[in-house]
């Protein structure tokens, strides 16, 4: 007797009650798993009882599966005469026939970046590159550096400069840190672990995403190994806060026990933002795949009052009340910073909850379309909150790509900055991907602070920049009418 799972019993099972999905010719029963799915459990039911193949090749890493889902969930190999496979998708684009770039070619981040659009699969390319709607934050992030000018100094001796910062109560030798982005497995065999080794190798902080595709033990272990007895670099834990309370304890936990330094609560995402460029390539995928049925059931909302809402990948009911609780689980083992302050307002509020850091971003414009950019936020932080800026460590990130756009950050007041996509970029080239982008970046802030007669960048402050053009579109007044206490009471 064969002991293939026959295809139309593998049909039977497309429900919430029951749900398997056929991956690369074995079927996998994927119901407890519905919920707890990144990815979302609409794309996983859509599948339900079908063959997922070349949608999951598109979007996980070799690996996943066996990495997530437990073993008695493995049910074994389909029977392939019973079961219509799609043949490999394919959506063809023009760079696939250009030569590419190699590493000693990249003079800067915009170059490190092309050359990975010519190495990686379009499915990673997209993924990483895309924002949201119609690329407003985006393009936010993007414009305004250049809205700020520097104002150099001359005649000062800066035959040496000091780079070094401590963030998070930790000893960084460059004023900026890796920033949590999922999936790097997607670009390169090793994924986070070519980010864990550059940032150790540098002595530079490193924040993995909850999804990270390497375990966070194995990152922690790796950039501890290389470290040695250096004190510079540590790693921070990215947190997620998921539908179920017990899976955050989880990862809290998992932070925790592997000696992540800081939790960093990302709180821009109670959806996942629409991707236009993802989601079309996705689409075009499943056009190409002969299931067009995905192109209507795709982001179809949960049709249960208790069920997430559309793209509601992480917990959509996230909210103030939920720090005490997060606090307690992670106890004294760091800071805690929250990730994606986007308004002055949410700023003064983190620090009257507590909070020890405030990391301004837009999640690299992924997210809310036409949200601010975080330099901006910082300017209407000084604005209208200046004391924050003693009370709590401020971050930023979106669209740093110059050593300039640091010293800027720094000027103002930010205590370091992060960057994501450009390590991204980087990890495809592996390594030596990642300490190019290191190696840049250092390059050009030092020879900035030389230019602009500073020695270290512990001496910046705001007189070094002009501001006026970004203040001039500043809101005038937050407060619309309402006194302070009663939008503190209402909790704005
Ligand atoms: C069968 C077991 C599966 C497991 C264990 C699994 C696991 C995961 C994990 C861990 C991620 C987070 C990113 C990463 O680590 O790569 C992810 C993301 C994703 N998965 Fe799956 N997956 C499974 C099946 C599927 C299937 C069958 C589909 C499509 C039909 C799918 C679609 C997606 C999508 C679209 C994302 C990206 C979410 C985002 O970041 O926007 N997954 N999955
Ligand atoms: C591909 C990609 C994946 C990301 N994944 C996460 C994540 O898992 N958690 C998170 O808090 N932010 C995530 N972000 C947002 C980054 O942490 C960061 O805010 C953003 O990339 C900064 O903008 P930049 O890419 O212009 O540097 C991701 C960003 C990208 C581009």
């Amino acid at each position: 007797m064969s002991d293939l799972i026959h295809g139309l019993e593998a049909a039977k099972h497309r429900s919430r009650e029951s749900c398997w999905v056929i991956v690369q010719g074995k079927v996998y029963d994927v119901t407890q798993y519905l919920d707890k799915h990144p990815g979302g459990s609409t794309i996983l039911l859509q599948y339900g009882g079908k063959d997922a193949t070349s949608i999951y090749e598109a979007n996980h890493s070799e690996g996943t599966i066996e990495k997530h889902l437990p073993k008695e969930k493995h049910l074994g190999p389909v029977d392939p005469a019973t079961v219509s496979t799609p043949k490999n998708p394919q959506v063809t684009r023009d760079l696939d026939k250009t030569p590419r770039i190699p590493l000693s070619h990249c003079m800067n981040l915009d170059d490190i970046e092309k050359a990975a659009e010519r190495l990686v699969k379009h499915s990673a390319w997209v993924y990483f590159h895309s924002a949201a709607d119609s690329l407003g934050a985006l393009a936010n992030n993007r414009d305004d550096w250049k809205k700020i000018t520097l104002r150099p100094r001359i005649m000062r001796n800066v035959k040496r400069v000091n780079m070094q910062r401590t963030m998070f109560g930790q000893k960084s030798r460059l004023p900026f840190f890796i920033a949590p982005a999922a999936r790097a497995g997607l670009v390169h065999e090793d994924g986070e672990l070519c980010l864990a080794r550059g940032a150790a190798r540098a002595g530079i902080h490193y924040c993995p995403s909850t999804h990270s595709t390497i375990p966070h033990a194995d990152l922690a272990k790796c950039a501890a190994e290389i470290r040695g007895s250096s004190e510079y670099g540590a790693q921070f834990f990215q947190l997620y806060v998921a539908h179920e309370k017990s899976l955050t304890l989880e990862r809290i936990a998992t932070a925790r026990n592997n000696g992540y330094k800081a939790l960093v609560i990302t709180v821009d995402s109670p959806v996942v933002g629409k991707r236009e460029e993802d989601e079309r390539y996705r689409a075009e995928l499943a056009t190409a795949s002969g299931d067009d049925s995905v192109l209507t059931e795709w982001y179809r909302p949960s049709t249960s009052e208790d069920g997430p809402p559309l793209r509601g990948h992480h917990s959509s009911e996230l909210n103030w009340d939920d720090l005490p609780w997060i606090r307690e689980a992670w106890g004294d083992a760091g800071p805690i910073a929250l990730k994606g302050i986007q308004t002055a307002e949410d700023a003064a509020l983190a620090v009257e909850y507590g909070i020890d850091v405030i990391y301004l971003s837009n999640h690299g414009g992924r997210q809310c379309d036409d949200a601010p950019s975080a330099i901006r936020t910082l300017l209407e932080i000084r604005k209208f909150y200046p004391n924050i800026l003693g009370k709590a460590e401020i971050y930023l990130d979106g669209w740093v790509r110059r050593g300039a756009d640091i010293i800027k950050a720094l000027c103002l007041g930010a205590n370091g900055v992060a960057l994501g996509r450009p390590f991204m970029y980087g990890v495809s080239m592996g390594n030596e991907g990642v300490m190019k982008v290191i190696q840049l970046l250092s390059e050009e802030i030092e020879t900035t602070l030389r230019c602009m007669g500073v020695a270290s960048i512990d001496q910046l402050n705001p007189s070094y920049v002009n501001t006026k053009r970004l203040e001039l579109e500043l809101p005038d007044d937050l407060r619309f009418g309402a006194s302070w206490a009663d939008m503190i009471r209402s909790k704005l």
